[in-house]
């Protein structure tokens, strides 16, 4: 049985205007930068600090999803306006973002060319999840992956369109430098340790596969940016259409729920000019290793170890997790590693406030107002333990410790790939098959597809295994 949702005045959803520019007044600000990925975390995040920017009238986002149409129809309905929820322990608050001003399907890349050849676009966001870079267990593109041969396959032969986020972009990047539109920024969004490398790899590996020209033009014309995004956004339910509905008074079919904090630090060259995004608290750095590290490994480290343990032990959200006191002495713990490698030297004097810092994450983790899913943190761990656990687990050995603490992450990993009814990941087949082994020769498999060279560590493949079972599931 269904029930009927009743906003405040007692009207039904379906008698409730639907959210456009007619409903709302919003100016409409030329297209300036496209996105690639529109997801939830785009909107609470880039179009938000867009929106926030003083310029903003002069800087309009044209946003592409990544592989299914439903998020761009849904929002180019609403004129590309959106709610933002501001979800507090206390309450919730609601602003309406206009920044978004085309929505469009991914699958169009040649409006993706149009748009990104066009001489006013000026940057190009990216927000494709840290495993659509395909980058390999060394840096680098791997171009065997079948995706990527896929893509390589279809723009030599000129015929078809590239499938893959990073593909349509190189294609997109041609067309532009056939138009003669001029250098700009991409800036990658995706929770990975110096985005920009990454994103320049994935670029440059797939455009010197294709065309040396191109690959060389890339090089002379686009900057990668770097940056260290934060804002803890999860995927948007029915429950938070209904409570826009209820408080707004209108019906907004893509609402997006985030924690108030927001943080974005870049860092790298504009040659075609940014909006003032530093007006919202944006901050531009130098050198930006120490607060990229800072974030991944104890935000995005603690994020992950809860999401294998927390599942472990039978738990559904962050918060949840964080209330079991097993969970919360492995957080703790895995903190302490991640702290003794940010400071002195390696913050590069940088202020990161540490104790702050962490203090600060307890509580954000702790909103149960924010219903944020292990399940969708778990996913595609082996791409994400090599950020959030592997640089803790060296770094600590590097010291002559044991980096028990990171280790115990992965061990988790490694029971949670055995027993998840859903493996989400790149490699789901190769782990799959590597669980097949027994004992340390299982481990060391697993561990392989993470890091070779860890694996091929007799001590790190003995400290891993004895760590496997921390987590039995009598929560
Ligand atoms: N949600 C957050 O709290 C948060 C915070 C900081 C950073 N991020 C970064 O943003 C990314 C996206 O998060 P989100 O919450 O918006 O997720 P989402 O699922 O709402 O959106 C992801 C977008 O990327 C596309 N996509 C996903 N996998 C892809 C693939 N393999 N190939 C092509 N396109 C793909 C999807 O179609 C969608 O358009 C994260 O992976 C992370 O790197 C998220
Ligand atoms: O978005 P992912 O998949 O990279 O990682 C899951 C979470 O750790 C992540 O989304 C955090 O919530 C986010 O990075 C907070 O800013």
């Amino acid at each position: 049985m269904s029930i009927e949702q009743t906003d405040v005045t007692g009207k039904t959803a379906e008698s409730l205007p639907q959210l456009d520019r007619t409903l709302h007044a919003a100016a409409k600000p030329p297209v300036r930068i496209v996105h690639l990925g529109l997801g939830a975390f785009h909107r609470s995040h880039q179009a938000w600090y867009t929106s926030q920017a003083s310029d903003a009238a002069d800087w309009g986002i044209a946003s592409f999803t990544g592989r299914r149409p439903d998020a761009a129809l849904a929002l180019a309905e609403q004129d590309g306006l959106f709610t933002l929820v501001e979800r507090a322990d206390g309450g919730d608050s609601f602003a309406v973002v206009g920044s978004i001003v085309e929505a469009v399907d991914g699958a169009d890349v040649q409006r993706l060319a149009e748009l990104v050849s066009a001489p006013a676009t000026s940057i190009v966001t990216l927000t494709v999840t840290e495993a659509a870079y395909r980058i390999g267990a060394d840096g680098q593109l791997d171009t065997t992956a079948s995706d990527v041969a896929g893509d390589l396959a279809l723009l030599a032969s000129g015929s078809g369109n590239p499938s893959t986020p990073l593909g349509r972009l190189v294609f997109a990047l041609a067309a532009r430098r056939a138009a003669g539109a001029g250098p700009l920024a991409v800036v990658c969004c995706d929770n990975l340790a110096d985005n920009g490398t990454v994103a320049r790899n994935a670029v440059a590996g797939l455009a010197q596969a294709w065309d040396a020209e191109l690959a060389a033009w890339v090089e002379a014309n686009v900057s990668f940016v770097s940056t260290s995004v934060d804002r803890i956004t999860p995927r948007t339910t029915e429950a938070d259409i209904a409570a826009v509905e209820a408080a707004c008074g209108y019906r907004d079919n893509s609402p997006v729920v985030a924690e108030p904090f927001t943080n974005w630090v870049l860092s790298g060259d504009f040659p075609a000019g940014r909006p003032r995004w530093e007006d919202a608290g944006a901050v531009f750095v130098d050198h930006i290793e120490p607060y990229e590290n800072r974030k991944l490994w104890l935000l995005n480290g603690a994020h992950s170890l809860l999401a294998y343990a927390g599942q472990l032990r039978g738990h559904t959200t962050v918060a949840q997790a964080l209330a079991d006191p097993q969970c919360l002495i492995a957080v703790e713990s895995f903190w302490d590693e991640a702290e003794a490698n940010l400071s002195g030297a390696a913050a590069g004097g940088a202020d990161l406030q540490i104790p702050a810092y962490r203090a600060a994450l307890l509580a954000r983790f702790s909103n149960a107002r924010i219903a944020h899913h292990l399940a969708q943190i778990a996913m595609d761990g082996s791409t994400k333990l090599r950020m959030r656990a592997m640089p803790v687990l060296l770094a600590e050995r590097a010291q002559g410790r044991s980096g028990a603490a990171a280790a115990l992450m992965i061990a988790a990993w490694i029971d949670f790939s055995a027993a998840a009814e859903t493996f989400h990941d790149p490699l789901a087949t190769e782990v799959a098959a590597a669980n097949q082994l027994e004992g340390a020769e299982r481990v060391r498999a697993v561990l392989a597809l993470v890091d070779p060279a860890v694996a091929a560590d007799d001590a790190v493949v003995e400290l891993v295994s004895g760590l496997l079972g921390t987590f039995p599931a009598d929560a």
